[in-house]
């Protein structure tokens, strides 16, 4: 991977047009609205997952690889470091050193529980990443080992185990009762299948152990499926860009395994029904919040479909050809892992979104980023949230973290009184779409 610089990513040093000013930037200060959320509030969901959940990873990427005696080293420092320390920059010679030295200049040098959470995450998967040596070792010049772990994903083997897993292989047999469905029911459960796949995260799970059951649509905060739907009729056959005509969906994945898996499935949907004539689907550009989909995940995930018999393995050749054929592209950009908000995404991909007719947003980290991480009033409009979006949006996310805005009152009430913990225990889901503005 090249590291690219802050001009690619959205974000100049010594820009002064406001640019950097969002949650994850550091001048929390800045934007009006509500309180960044930071990592030291006492009890707070942030404060437990820098002090327990990032501390826990280190030990399980850490126990996962026959790691050298310089590596184990490397993830002591940073295990010290994020526990008793204060924020450390890159070393020097990373490629994107001048980037993180940006992004981090009010947080390098002090405590890692006071900056804000979103930030503090995000360095702290770039720092996991920079002791596995994943980009290189840089400080080992010359050395012949330098270069010997580049590539290689520390989160690979859980992701792997979950790919291999029963419950991967019970989701993929249960598409063949689906084959032969109408299809607004196969819409419907698809898209369900999609959006409680987003449960599937193998960080949250570190912390939080194995979800509930879901009890679905009960469980549902928000549902805008129908508006969503309603952005994608199923196309009839026209030239593209014609009224009617089906145009190109922009799906911003989550998590491989058993929630890219749904994520392609739905993907394969909107091609077979004509709502979608082309599918871009975004991934990480390298390992980040230990499960999120990289390019590889995707292949090892279409693999997976290939394999499987029935329905799922003609999905899995369906998308194959459709891959070979551009009707569906993957595609990647630095800046989705940048410690920003979306509104302050860079121009390349706000054009690029700016011409489909939808995208769709994939889980919590996606959710923050969208409507900016933030102890907003649930009540708040999202409408309001995303206005700034450069075309209709909808989030498809299961609620993990303290963020949530364009709840009904009535639901924000009932949520408190049955369960105190409904923001972040990923037991509630929610649909919200902004058509265009
Ligand atoms: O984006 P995802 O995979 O749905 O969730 C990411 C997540 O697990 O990471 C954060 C805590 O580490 C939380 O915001 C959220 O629960």
């Amino acid at each position: 991977m090249t590291a690219r610089t802050p001009r690619d990513t959205g974000e100049e040093p010594g820009d002064s047009s406001g640019s950097g000013s969002g949650s994850g930037s550091g001048s929390e200060g800045v934007a009006a609205g509500a309180p960044v959320i930071l990592g030291n509030g006492p009890g707070s969901f942030a404060r437990g997952v820098l002090a327990e959940r990032h501390p826990a990873l280190i030990e399980q990427v850490r126990d996962a690889f026959p790691y050298s005696r310089r590596q184990h080293k490397a993830l002591d420092l940073l295990l010290e470091e994020i526990t008793n320390g204060v924020v450390e920059p890159l070393d020097p010679s990373a490629q994107d050193h001048e980037q993180w030295a940006y992004w981090g200049r009010e947080h390098i040098g002090r405590p890692w529980f006071d900056a804000p959470f979103l930030w503090a995450e995000s360095y702290f998967y770039r720092r996991l990443l920079e002791a596995v040596e994943y980009f290189g070792c840089f400080g080992c010049f010359g050395h012949l080992s330098a270069g010997a772990w580049q590539g290689i994903d520390p989160f690979a083997p859980f992701k792997r185990a979950e790919l291999r897993g029963a419950a991967v292989e019970e989701e993929l047999r249960a598409l063949d009762a689906l084959a032969d469905a109408p299809a607004d029911e196969r819409a419907t459960a698809l898209l369900r299948a999609a959006l409680w796949g987003n449960r599937a995260d193998l960080g949250f799970r570190i912390t939080a152990g194995e979800p509930a059951a879901s009890e679905a649509d009960e469980r549902l905060a928000a549902d805008d499926a129908a508006a969503l739907w309603s952005l994608l009729p199923a196309g009839a056959p026209g030239a593209p860009g014609a009224p009617g005509a089906p145009a190109t969906v922009a799906v911003v994945a989550d998590n491989a395994g058993r929630e890219l898996i749904p994520d392609l499935v739905l993907i394969d949907h909107l091609l077979e029904h004509r709502h979608a004539e082309k599918v871009v689907l975004y991934v990480k550009p390298y390992p980040y919040y230990v499960s999120d989909a990289t390019t590889a995940d995707v292949v090892d995930c279409l693999r997976r479909l290939v394999e499987a018999p029935g329905e799922a393995g003609r999905i899995g050749r369906r998308l194959w050809t459709a891959m070979a054929e551009d009707r569906v592209e993957v595609r990647t950009h630095p800046f989705f892992c940048a410690p920003l908000p979306y509104e302050e995404m860079p121009r390349d991909l706000r054009g690029e979104l700016a011409s489909v007719a939808l995208t769709v947003l994939k889980g919590d980290l996606n959710y923050r980023r969208l409507v900016g991480d933030r102890m907003w009033d649930a009540t708040s409009s999202f409408a309001d949230r995303t206005a700034y979006f450069p075309g209709p949006v909808a989030a498809l996310r299961i609620l993990k973290s303290d963020v949530v805005v364009g709840l009904t009152r009535a639901t924000v009430d009932a949520l408190e009184r049955s369960d105190a913990a409904w923001r972040t225990n990923g037991t509630r889901a929610l649909v919200q779409v902004r058509p265009r503005g």
